[in-house]
């Protein structure tokens, strides 16, 4: 399996001062830095465009990012975000009937492909395609400061199973210091941490402390 590594969601983070809090998990180990889309039509919420991650990037941080489109048809966007800077582009299977296509084409980009399920969604869908990467929603998509949804853990024993050990098994939504530990037992490998790393009063030992939390080695 790949090695655990933790994902800060820059959704959390204070938007005055972004490029500063996310150096600040860069010096405390982060090498992914997760950048959540949303669309007000696949969740009811906005969030950002792909000028937020081409800013980000500019800043050469040497770190991956790690782009979770939570927007209806993602398969039109992908492009720009990869021209944008994203390493990594994950589509939700719910958002379109060309789940397959949309991977094909993220990886054509010459990014890594992911696709996402929300906490409802069948994991069968895992055996038809090959992705390098599956995230886990432990809450449902569309907001961050949620709480862990406490079955995610047994989810995430089953669809370890159904992907074997190669690829990247992503969880997010209520990650912290007591929920990374359970969910890196079940199998997961990348951990999604917005508020708990960015609502804390000192993001470098929120980081710290999930990483440890997840077996991650010391920077
Ligand atoms: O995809 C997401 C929400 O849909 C976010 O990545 C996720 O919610 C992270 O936030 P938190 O760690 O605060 O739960
Ligand atoms: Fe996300």
């Amino acid at each position: 399996m790949p090695p655990p590594r933790i994902a800060p969601s820059i959704l959390a983070a204070d938007f005055t001062r972004l490029g500063a809090q996310v150096a600040e998990v860069v010096d405390a180990g982060a090498r992914i830095i997760h950048v959540d889309i949303m669309d007000g039509h696949f969740v009811p919420t906005l969030s950002m465009g792909p000028q937020v991650l081409s800013a980000l990037r500019d800043l050469d941080l040497g770190v991956e990012f790690d782009v979770h489109l939570m927007v209806e048809r993602p398969e039109r966007f992908v492009a720009d975000f990869a021209s944008a800077g994203a390493d990594a582009i994950t589509v939700h299977a719910e958002a379109t009937p060309h789940v397959h296509y949309a991977v094909q084409r993220i990886r054509e980009l010459g990014c890594r492909a992911g696709v996402a399920v929300c906490p409802s969604t069948p994991l069968a869908i895992y055996g038809e395609l090959d992705v390098d990467r599956a995230l886990c929603m432990t809450v449902n998509p569309g907001w961050g400061g949620q709480a862990f949804i406490p079955g995610s853990p047994d989810r995430i024993r089953r669809l370890r199973a159904l992907l074997g050990d190669e690829p990247d098994l992503e969880v997010d939504g209520g990650i912290d210091a007591s929920t990374a530990g359970p969910s890196a037992a079940a199998g997961a490998t990348l951990f999604v941490a917005g508020s708990a790393v960015f609502g804390a009063p000192d993001p470098a030992t929120a980081y710290a402390e999930i990483a440890a939390a997840a077996g991650c080695s010391q920077p």
